[in-house]
């Protein structure tokens, strides 16, 4: 055990749509400067717990520390000053058709009037240059961009705003190998580079073990394994290595395929 607290500590964290138990008591520590994945089979509840951390979904009980604080029970104000510190990769980049995209990837500083239009056309330019793209790439409509292109765009929105905390929602997907290997490895200098901690959810296993250091399962609603993302596959849990090496076979039932 490390003596660093971590970034983000879940425990017991439980949420039903109705009488559907999506999250029944999940408890999870991500390292701070480090980068965690979860897995879990489709409709298992990773989506539902990010979006419980970045206050976009309330849990039914349990608690959310982020930095040692429970974010469940400060006030909305401070609540958001937490989460001004996060930065989101949604699945396939969420861009706004109707901006350009330097005014998608300060969508928000300029949305929280942080920043005046030419200084975050300059910021803009700035961060694209990160995830190598021209500045003038910033006149163009996302509609004109390729895949790869738009999760580039997608990377430099959610590292705009200097982020402590940043989440990736299967950022791969969609994307040929060559270029889901070229955004894990701009993803691994962003968040290197920010001094980051990283949170993602991916069903890509050679994406998951390039971006995490440490891999956690859920299952049935709770995080059934947590370990060395380079295991993956090879872990000795038979449930996990089944996943990871997407087998039919194995200890996961039909249930996840309902
Ligand atoms: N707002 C909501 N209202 C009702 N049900 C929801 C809501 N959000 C999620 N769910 C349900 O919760 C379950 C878990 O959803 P979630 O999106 O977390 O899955 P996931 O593990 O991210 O799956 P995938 O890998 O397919 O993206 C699903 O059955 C989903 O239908």
């Amino acid at each position: 055990m490390s003596d660093t607290p971590p970034k983000i500590r879940l425990r017991g964290l439980s949420k039903a749509f109705g009488s559907k138990r999506v999250l029944d008591g999940v408890d999870l520590d991500v390292a701070a400067g480090q980068g965690t994945v979860i897995l879990g089979g489709s409709g298992s509840g990773k989506s539902v717990t990010i979006k419980c951390i970045l206050g976009l979904i309330e849990p039914d009980s349990g608690s959310i520390e982020i930095d040692g604080r429970d974010v469940l029970s400060m006030s909305r104000r401070q609540r958001e000053e937490i989460l001004d510190r996060c930065g989101m990769l949604f699945q396939n980049a969420a861009l706004f058709d109707s901006l350009p995209v330097w005014e998608n990837v300060c969508f928000k500083p300029l949305a929280q009037k942080r920043l005046t239009r030419a200084q975050a056309r300059d910021k803009a330019a700035e961060v694209l240059a990160r995830v190598g793209l021209a500045g003038s790439v910033g006149d163009l409509s996302p509609s004109e961009l390729s895949g790869g292109m738009q999760k580039r765009v997608g990377l430099a929105r959610a590292i705009a705003g200097d982020p402590d905390i940043i989440f990736f929602d299967e950022p791969t997907t969609g994307l040929d190998p060559i270029m889901g290997a070229v955004i894990d490895g701009l993803i691994v200098d962003v968040v290197r580079d920010l001094g980051a901690t990283a949170l993602s959810i991916t069903h890509d296993m050679p994406s998951a073990r390039r971006i995490a250091t440490t891999a956690a399962m859920i299952y049935h609603g709770r995080i059934v394994w947590t370990g060395p993302a380079s295991s993956l596959g090879q872990t000795g849990n038979a449930m996990v290595d089944q996943f990871a090496r997407g087998e039919r076979e194995g200890p996961i039932g039909m249930e996840l395929r309902k």
